[in-house]
């Protein structure tokens, strides 16, 4: 497993060892001694979610407020995605700045996202399958998010936005500024 920093603090993109011979390939998709060694402290993973989606769908851009602030680890384990984080973490040095980082089923990379991020995805194959785990639960009530063409943050989605398909909550998040 290597690990590898990104230009946000905290957040740290993950590629797994694949081990492949004339039966296909093995690897370990999460094993807490490694990662927590290599992130340097220790994350409580206690929910595993995963989404299937269409070409086009872009969930997002999400985070837990107060309590229920989550931290994520995602991969893609069918297709490829386009997955982005963004610091919202007033006292952080990339505080407002994002990265984008395609996942697939063929990279296998890794990304952690820590608490105070906001993170979403867009599905750039056919269809896509997304799993990752949090480290908090669930919680309707705690729910925020940014809208994912908020022009402060310029995302480059790399799809055309006439294939975009959000959902009706995602489309009246509010922008950074409406947020700050
Ligand atoms: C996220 C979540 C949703 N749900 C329910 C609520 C709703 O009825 C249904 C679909 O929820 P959503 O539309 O919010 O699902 P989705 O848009 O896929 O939400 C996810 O987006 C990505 C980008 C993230 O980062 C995740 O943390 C999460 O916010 O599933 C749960 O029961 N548990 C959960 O943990």
């Amino acid at each position: 497993m290597n690990i590898v920093q990104t230009k946000l603090k905290d957040c740290y993109i993950f590629e797994p060892t694949v081990f492949g011979d004339n039966r296909g390939y093995f690897f370990e998709s999460y094993n807490k001694v490694k990662f927590e060694s290599l992130i340097g402290k220790s994350v409580n993973f206690i929910q595993d979610n995963e989404a299937f989606s269409n070409k086009g769908a872009l969930r997002g851009l999400h985070f837990q407020k107060g309590e229920f602030a989550q931290a994520k680890l995602v991969r893609v384990t069918h297709g490829l995605v386009l997955d982005v984080a963004v610091d919202l973490r007033k006292d952080s040095e990339t505080f407002l700045q994002h990265i984008a980082v395609e996942l697939s089923s063929d990279n296998k990379k890794q990304l952690f996202v820590p608490r105070g991020f906001a993170h979403g995805y867009v599905v750039l194959s056919d269809t896509a399958m997304f799993n990752y785990k949090c480290d908090n639960v669930y919680n309707k009530a705690s729910e925020g998010g940014v809208i994912y063409s908020d022009q402060d943050l310029k995302i480059d989605w790399k799809l055309n936005p006439e294939l975009f398909i959000v959902s009706e909550k995602d489309k009246i998040l509010p922008t950074i500024k409406e947020l700050y």
